[in-house]
């Protein structure tokens, strides 16, 4: 199994304030990884240094096995697409063209039939077809994030690095995500995701991470699920619900110290 990032010893802080601690982890390729943690824990700052947009830290981070610090701007598009927590929306750009906007880094601004004819077919795997015309600005919050996912697909990075990607879905559609996530994740994506819900992370992720004092966290096997892990981590208790043969992993409310 090959890396897709590696970090190691990974520093950084806020003026004083140290956020990530040489931190060390590796996200395999062709995975749907993971990462948990608690507010404020440092999970966008890694994201964001993985993306490019966050200078100033120590350590070092590969991308595919080549020093992060040596991929020219150009080089990056096609590696990593990033879908940070909050967007903002200045221009009224219809959900078709908020789609096309993916491809700029390819096809600079000339619009190509097979550009449209991806962003179609984007459009109708997610289920946003019906919106095709509308502003994005106009969108409820949990289409605007799907249509935000879309533009990414557009861009047809190798690795797709999403800050809470079921910000704004319903429960309906959470699941449909995570499910388009995974399928993803075995058709040459590498996906890696931030997640505020253990519930959902552990029905469908391959690999579980925790961010926790600065330092990412893992289990010995990275696809099992590690409760003692996620109790020190939220520092609540969880249960495991057993339902059609499936485990089912809760938080249970109640506060360990
Ligand atoms: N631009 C900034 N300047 C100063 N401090 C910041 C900045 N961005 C984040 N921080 C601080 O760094 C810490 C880590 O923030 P970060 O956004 O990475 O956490 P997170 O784990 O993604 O949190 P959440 O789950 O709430 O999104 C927090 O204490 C936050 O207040």
């Amino acid at each position: 199994m090959k890396n897709a990032i590696e970090i190691n010893n990974l520093e950084f802080s806020y003026s004083d304030k140290p956020v990530l601690k040489k931190l060390n982890v590796s996200f395999i390729e062709n995975k749907f990884s993971v990462l948990l943690g608690i507010n404020g824990g440092g999970k966008s700052t890694l994201f964001k240094i993985i993306a490019g947009l966050l200078k100033g830290y120590r350590g070092e981070i590969k991308i595919f096995n080549k020093n992060m610090e040596t991929i020219s701007f150009k080089e990056r598009a096609p590696l990593i697409g990033f879908l940070p927590q909050f967007h903002q929306f200045v221009f009224s750009f219809t959900v078709n063209e908020v789609l096309l906007t993916g491809r700029t880094a390819f096809s600079g601004f000339s619009v190509k039939d097979s550009d449209q004819e991806m962003a179609e077919e984007i459009m109708k795997d997610l289920s946003i077809y019906h919106l095709k015309d509308k502003p994005i600005n106009q969108l409820s919050g949990g289409e605007q994030q799907i249509t935000m996912i879309g533009r990414l697909l557009m861009q047809n990075p190798k690795i797709l690095l999403l800050d809470e990607p079921t910000n704004h879905l319903d429960v309906y559609y959470q699941h449909h995500l995570m499910e388009k996530l995974k399928k993803y994740s075995t058709q040459g994506f590498t996906v890696v995701s931030i997640m505020h819900n253990p519930t959902l992370a552990f029905q469908y992720a391959d690999h579980y991470y925790y961010l926790h004092d600065g330092h990412v966290h893992t289990a010995e096997d990275p696809s099992v699920p590690d409760l003692n892990l996620l109790e020190a981590v939220y520092n609540m208790s969880f249960v495991v619900i057993n339902k059609n043969e499936k485990d089912f992993i809760l938080p249970f409310g109640e506060k360990l110290d």
